[in-house]
């Protein structure tokens, strides 16, 4: 008998973006700059100068796009707020010109029968704050339920969806801990400091939250599952202390309320001891968590590397993504099965899963030919339904991205998009990956 690959019935189909890599527009209606603005405006961090300052011009395309999302069939759309937009100095007076353009966006996915998720934070922090500390500032727990509290008053209610933050290892191990993601610092003894806020500031946004949401909340991590590249007892532990710090740091203080020892181990001397108060806030009910998978990692030893003495081993005879990433879709369904172990079963959706390939120009009115991006998103959509088979309680899938977009410091040129976009002409053109998982949304995954 061959395999079904049909998804529950209400399986949740969607795609993703954020508000930096496609709006462009990053100053304007009142907008207040973000770290990113400043960061992409610094010479030499980001590849070939890209900016965000045009971007895929969503700010003034919101309409045209949504009509993009309506073609594939897309059941939801999940995009984050920039916080800088509405809250320019990102505490204390609103710019109701920003809100009225996330107000605008989520009207016309609900007329379009597009279901709004919504992420607060999704790496732009208003240039302001870090003015003020950033995320190494304790308080930024307080400033970002006031911004939390804006965006709840505006929009809950027609957006049912929400998640607190979008993937606070990136912002610390990038922004905090080698630099290469704003806002560019290097400092072991800042990045634990600024995970540990990121979570506390979660926490208040849930809580928040609770006090005014009428729907869902949760928050998004990435998880990269890691295998030892052998039974030694050295690459075997070595492993432990890379998952502890990818996939632990951030979903045990708001799902467990603690942090894994090996980070102690990790940090050292620069691991704060954080007040068991703390993790009063940090630990919130959560009514789902969004898991952004792309790859794994083997791991072996290697005591020259900083901090974690851990070092990702490349792999022979497999394929290998734009953005260096092994296309290996046994981890997707591994990353839900330890998910589950771990955390229990709470309800779970993928809110991001892509690939970059080098897609070749195309003519006038021509589908983008993508085969590598279509094996990648089937092999992946299978692997998803084997975790369902399993018993994880997934409800959806949010493929990244919508469009081509900037990819944060390594700008334009790697292109996850279901749409491929022209950023000299700004043309759309649906590439054939798009074309596939509109009839996988169509058969509720019978196509595959
Ligand atoms: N080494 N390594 N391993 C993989 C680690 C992945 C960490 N980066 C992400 O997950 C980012 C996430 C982000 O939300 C989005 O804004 C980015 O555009 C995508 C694509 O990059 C992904």
């Amino acid at each position: 008998m061959t395999q079904s690959y049909r998804f529950p019935p209400g399986f949740h189909w969607g795609a993703a973006t954020s508000a930096y890599q496609i709006e462009g527009s990053p100053l304007a209606d009142g907008a207040g700059p973000s770290i990113w603005e400043r960061f992409a405006h610094t010479p030499g961090m980001m590849a070939n100068g890209d900016t965000g300052d045009i971007a895929c011009d969503h700010y003034h395309r919101y309409k045209d796009d949504v009509q993009l999302m309506r073609a594939l069939g897309l059941q939801g759309y999940r995009f984050s707020i920039a916080w800088s937009r509405v809250l320019p100095e990102g505490t204390g007076r609103i710019n109701q010109k920003g809100v009225d353009f996330y107000s605008r966006l989520v009207d016309e996915l609900l007329e379009n029968g597009i279901e709004p998720n919504a992420t607060l934070f999704h790496w732009d922090l208003p240039a302001a704050l870090d003015d003020r500390g950033g995320w190494l500032n304790r308080d930024i727990a307080h400033w970002f339920a006031e911004y939390a509290n804006v965006m709840y008053k505006a929009l809950d209610g027609r957006v049912k969806r929400w998640s607190t933050l979008n993937e606070p290892w990136v912002v610390t191990d990038g922004g905090y801990l080698h630099g290469a993601l704003a806002p560019g610092h290097r400092s072991k003894y800042e990045a634990p400091i600024a995970a540990h806020n990121l979570m506390r500031a979660s926490g208040a946004g849930i809580q928040a939250y609770r006090a005014v949401g009428k729907h869902e909340i949760g928050v998004v991590f990435n998880i990269e599952p890691k295998y030892p590249a052998s039974n030694s007892p050295e690459d075997i532990a070595a492993t432990r202390r890379a998952h502890a710090y990818m996939n632990e740091q951030f979903a045990d203080p708001a799902l467990l309320g603690s942090y894994p020892p090996e980070l102690k181990e990790i940090f050292g001397p620069a691991w704060p001891d954080f007040p068991e108060d703390d993790f009063k806030l940090t630990q919130q009910k959560v009514d789902f968590v969004g898991l952004n998978y792309y790859t794994r990692a083997v791991v072996k030893h290697d005591p020259n590397a900083y901090p974690l003495k851990a070092v990702p081993v490349k792999q022979p005879n497999t394929t290998y993504t734009e953005t260096g990433w092994e296309v290996y879709e046994q981890g997707f369904t591994d990353m839900f099965t330890w998910f589950k172990q771990r955390y229990g079963d709470i309800p779970l959706y993928v809110t991001e899963n892509g690939s970059a390939f080098y897609d070749a120009p195309v003519a006038e009115g021509d589908v983008v030919q993508d085969p590598l991006r279509t094996s990648y998103l089937r092999k992946h959509l299978k692997a998803m339904h084997h975790a369902i088979e399993q018993g994880v309680n997934l409800k959806g899938y949010y493929a990244w991205s919508l469009l081509d977009n900037l990819e944060w410091s390594l700008g334009f040129a790697k292109r996850f998009g279901l749409y491929h976009v022209d950023f000299a002409t700004q043309k759309r053109t649906p590439k054939a990956t798009a074309k596939f998982y509109a009839q996988v949304i169509e058969t509720n995954g019978a196509v595959l």
